[in-house]
């Protein structure tokens, strides 16, 4: 961490959710730690310093859940989205919409199933189903939709979403490197969504993986707390 303190242009990389907001079981109800906020907030004030929030949400909802300071960067929807340029989104609509309209069809209406309309797809989240819904709906869309050419698949935390165009954050975090010149990364995450970014990493760089799992991280924390309580060690050590 200290080597990364002192690197000369520093990009502080962070996903949404399970990392600055602790995993509940309404996603509308996810909201950030108040102390990571403060230290992404110390850290985006130092100089050569930028902050880049990575999610699988859109940055819509993003904006809504997190209110961050205009000078940081937004990611949205694995990449689909940014702040500062975006694909053509209006463009996808017509693909999307029917997308939507499938999934609805084959899962909508499933006790404890929701769907959560995203700019490149959607989500279908299970994580209130009983286990054998959740098992049959997760099975019935990887080989209806998801197996069809052209969707793209990403699975998380007792979720599936399909969208029509191929994104990662692994692709984000290399994109956001050139454009910042940032000299070394710091990337934090705790889903499968994020290997990805992490396997974008190069040396000098550092990738935490949060809570259990296999990971291609180098570093582990626990949980969200200790998330804030590292974005405070490392603002300091820059700021000394
Ligand atoms: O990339 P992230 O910022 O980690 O976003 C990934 C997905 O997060 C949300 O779903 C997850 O968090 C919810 C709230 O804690 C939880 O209820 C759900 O089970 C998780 O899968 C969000 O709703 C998705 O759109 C994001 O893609």
């Amino acid at each position: 961490m200290k080597d990364l303190a002192q690197t000369t242009r520093l990009l502080v990389a962070t996903d949404f959710d399970g990392v600055l907001a602790p995993i509940v079981s309404n996603p509308a109800s996810a909201r950030a730690l108040p102390e990571s906020v403060a230290a992404l907030r110390a850290l985006g004030d130092l100089p050569e310093t930028e902050v880049a929030i990575i999610t699988g949400r859109s940055l819509e909802v993003l904006r809504r859940l997190l209110d961050p300071p205009p000078q940081w960067h937004l990611v949205g929807s694995h990449g689909a989205e940014t702040s500062d340029h975006s694909l053509d989104l209006d463009a996808l609509q017509p693909a999307v919409i029917k997308l939507a309209a499938r999934l609805e069809h084959l899962v909508g209406g499933r006790p404890g199933v929701a769907i959560e309309p995203k700019p490149t797809g959607a989500a279908v989240h299970v994580r209130n189903a009983a286990p054998e819904v959740a098992q049959a709906v997760l099975t019935e869309v990887r080989e209806g939709p998801a197996a069809e050419p052209g969707i793209f698949t990403t699975e998380g935390k007792c979720v599936i979403e399909l969208a029509v165009v191929d994104v990662s954050k692994g692709a984000a975090i290399t994109q956001l490197r050139a454009d910042l010149g940032a000299t070394a990364v710091l990337y934090v995450g705790d889903d499968v969504t994020d290997e990805k970014a992490f396997l974008a990493l190069s040396e000098g760089d550092v990738g935490v993986k949060v809570g259990p799992g296999e990971t291609a991280a180098t570093v582990r924390v626990a949980d969200p707390e200790a998330v804030a309580t590292l974005f405070a060690e490392l603002a300091a050590l820059r700021k000394g």
